[in-house]
């Protein structure tokens, strides 16, 4: 039996409809969300992202607003930015894309950001708010993962689940989200002794780690969904972190790389900047975009 495939860009382009349908509505009332996004310096990999995530804003019928800084950008004027989106009635959502220049204090920017228009998630009131079971904006890519694991699987309650890796973006924000909805987790890293083993035990397996492949099919435990995170430009193409063709024949479900957790993460973008404009504009969270 080979495993069921997670279309991660149908169900993207679903939630995209869904959320085009709620900012139609929100228009009739006079209010338009609006996403700024940042990028410092020319990664071309960051470029094609920052461009695919303005693109599908306006498709939407959100307004998006993109600013492109140089490369040798002093952080004062990077935070002079951030503060007048934070003071701009028209922007709801602020993204700066990460990684930052090494000359930039990462969590310093980061926790420059209003963290109602966090859309992120990336902000420590959010990160604590997420910890501590309250109202919060909750990272995309994880966001996404925990929507297509519901959809797989229904209830995750008592579920094993293996987390491998654990990053302020992916992993841990990952192991909150599961840990709420009663799974029973493990988060793996680079120190993590008999990763293999451990696996093997894991109802539902994700993979955040950043090296292509790495996961091998006989890590899977027979019937398990997988969830690859990973996005590595190789020779071959984007592949993931799991070894794909191996780990498909022995799991249950699976996501695909690429087609998979992306997509998702930036419908979840759009998803958190409609419930910052809804919070916002103090009206209720809109149905089916938060966890
Ligand atoms: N699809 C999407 O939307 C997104 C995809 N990504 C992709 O997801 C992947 C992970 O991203 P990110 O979390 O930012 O990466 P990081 O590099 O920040 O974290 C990687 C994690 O993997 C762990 N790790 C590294 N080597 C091993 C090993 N040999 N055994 C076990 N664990 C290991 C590290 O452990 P340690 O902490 O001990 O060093 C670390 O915790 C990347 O491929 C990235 O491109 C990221 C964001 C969004
Ligand atoms: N502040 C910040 N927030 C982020 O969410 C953030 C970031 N910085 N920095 C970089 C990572 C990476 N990331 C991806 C988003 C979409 C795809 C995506 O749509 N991938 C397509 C393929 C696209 C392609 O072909 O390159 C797919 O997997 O099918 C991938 C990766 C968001 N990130």
């Amino acid at each position: 039996m080979t495993a069921t495939l997670i279309d991660g860009k149908a169900f993207a382009a679903s939630l995209r409809q869904r959320i085009a349908t709620q900012v139609a509505t929100l228009k009739e009332k006079g209010i338009t969300p609006g996403l700024a996004v940042v990028l410092v310096g020319e990664d071309p990999a960051s470029q094609v992202y920052v461009r695919s995530k303005g693109k599908q804003t306006l498709e939407v019928g959100m307004n998006s607003y993109e600013h492109k800084l140089p490369e040798d950008t002093p952080e004062a004027d990077l935070l002079a930015l951030i503060d007048r989106l934070n003071n701009d009635p028209a922007v709801n959502g602020i993204l700066v894309q990460l990684p930052l220049p090494r000359h930039m204090d990462e969590a310093a920017v980061i926790n420059a950001i209003d963290p109602a228009k966090d859309v992120d998630g990336f902000h420590i009131l959010n990160v604590g708010l997420l910890a501590t079971g309250q109202k919060a904006m909750v990272p995309c890519t994880p966001l996404g993962c925990l929507m297509m694991l519901r959809d797989q699987l229904g209830s995750l309650s008592g579920k094993r689940a293996v987390v491998v890796g654990r990053s302020n973006i992916v992993g841990k924000p990952m192991a909150q989200l599961l840990l709420r909805d009663s799974a029973t987790v493990t988060i793996a890293h680079s120190r993590t002794a008999d990763l293999p083993d451990l696996c093997r035990q894991a109802d539902i397996l994700v993979a955040a780690v950043g090296r292509p492949h790495f996961v091998q099919g006989d890590w899977v435990k027979p019937g398990a969904t997988v969830i690859d995170v990973g996005i590595n430009r190789t020779d071959d193409g984007l592949v993931g972190d799991v070894d794909f063709a191996a780990a498909r024949q022995i799991a249950g479900a699976i996501t695909p790389v690429p087609g998979g957790v992306g997509p998702m993460t930036i419908a979840c973008l759009l998803a958190n900047t409609l419930t910052a404009t809804a919070r916002a504009n103090g009206l209720p969270d809109p149905e089916g975009l938060t966890p």
